[in-house]
């Protein structure tokens, strides 16, 4: 098969898993005899340094071109936020490109592994015989991030506000993907909001209502977020498709990554209605671990296994992939992050040899 991949690498540990995640795709062209053309564009930090800007027109005419993005991530440390060069980064970059290709629907699996089961910070009495396995549909161009940001002054005080708004289009969508996985799934979405207080939230309960009278043989239910939080660590084994608005699902997403263990486990994938792509790992740049080698590629490593099977269909390469990442877990090799022996704990590199040689 012949495809052109777009990979950003960015800032932080992206380039170091993005490196290591190219080792993979060698591989699955070797095995698999297929040809990837991989065009790599700037983005970020790394992009400034370059061109001035976080997200400039090559890296865009380098997406357009292409069958999937596969994005690293972008940011530098949070005390270095006002700098020229990090100030606004993340606007943008990642989200300027999930505006400019209407990504509008985030999908982040959350699973507890049985070979890294140690590691889960949840008792298996909470985990319950039938483990944990959900799927967050986060809605990705609305809501607080997209509305207006301002900081001001009016007498003499500092002020600022950040304007949340939705319509109904974009709820709907993200509606029909999640009733449709849970269709493919258990059968059941969580809806959850804040629609004991927000005009947004009761829209989007109101539309995930409204939508799921289209499918009848899934369960809906609406949380609050509050309780949401919660129970992901009481009771995580209640969730199948999770859905929810932007600004809770990037929290909610983050807070999941402690049902694997790590974020550095968590893989992505965001949408447009025309089945166009983006794949990156749910968490950031990582600042404080980056260039040392020490960061989990496998969150880039399972983007990629999830670009292969959503966006050009190789299943039995993308399982490929998840089967050696499990060998290699099983074998008990682990980076740092997901090793309670932290002596014990082997590099980004090194974990990436023992997934490629069982692949
Ligand atoms: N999509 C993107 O590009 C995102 C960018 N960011 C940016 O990343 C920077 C750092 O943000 P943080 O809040 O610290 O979030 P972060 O996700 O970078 O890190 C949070 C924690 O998870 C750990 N972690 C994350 N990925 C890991 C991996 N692959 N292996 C091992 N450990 C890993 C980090 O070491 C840290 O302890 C900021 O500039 C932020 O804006 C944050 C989230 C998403
Ligand atoms: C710029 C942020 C909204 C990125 C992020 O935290 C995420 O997508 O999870
Ligand atoms: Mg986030």
């Amino acid at each position: 098969m012949k495809k052109t991949i777009s990979i950003l690498p960015g800032d932080g540990i992206g380039p170091e898993v993005m490196e290591q995640t190219i080792r993979i795709i060698k591989k699955i062209e070797n095995k698999f005899d297929h040809y990837f053309t991989l065009n790599h564009g700037y983005i970020g930090g790394a992009a400034f340094e370059k061109y001035g800007c976080h997200f400039p027109d090559t890296t865009l005419h380098v997406c357009k071109n292409s069958d999937a993005i596969l994005f690293g991530s972008v940011g530098g440390p949070i005390l270095e936020s006002h700098s020229v060069k990090w100030k606004d980064c993340e606007k943008n970059s990642i989200l300027a490109l999930r505006k400019n290709f209407q990504f509008s629907s985030n999908i982040r699996p959350a699973k507890v592994y049985p070979e890294l089961q140690d590691i889960c910070p949840l008792k298996d009495s909470v985990i319950g015989e039938n483990g944990i396995d959900i799927v967050i549909v986060r809605e990705l161009l609305g809501d607080i991030y997209f509305g207006e940001h301002k900081s001001y002054i009016i007498d003499n005080i500092r002020k600022a506000h950040d304007i949340s708004e939705y319509d109904e289009k974009q709820i709907e969508i993200v509606a029909h993907q999640s009733f449709k996985l849970a269709k493919l799934r258990k059968n059941k979405v969580t809806s959850v909001d804040k629609a004991n207080v927000l005009d947004t939230s009761k829209l989007w309960r109101t539309i995930l209502t409204e939508i799921s009278k289209e499918y009848p043989d899934v369960t809906l239910e609406h949380m609050l977020v509050d309780n949401c939080a919660m129970q992901f660590f009481i009771n995580p084994s209640q969730f199948d498709v999770l859905v929810t608005a932007n600004l809770f699902g990037d929290i909610l997403s983050d807070a999941a990554a402690a049902i694997p263990g790590s974020l550095g486990l968590m893989p992505s994938a965001s949408f447009n209605v025309k089945g166009f792509a983006l794949y990156e790992p749910s968490g950031g740049s990582a600042p404080q671990i980056a260039g040392k080698n020490i960061a989990n590629p496998i969150a880039q490593i399972l983007s990629f296994a999830m670009l292969l099977k959503q966006s050009f269909h190789l299943i039995e390469e993308a399982n490929s992939i998840e089967q050696a990442v499990h060998s290699t877990l099983k074998a008990g090799y682990r980076t740092q992050d997901i090793c309670l022996n932290k002596s014990k704990a082997i590099t980004t590199s090194e974990i990436t040899d023992k997934i490629l040689s069982f692949i």
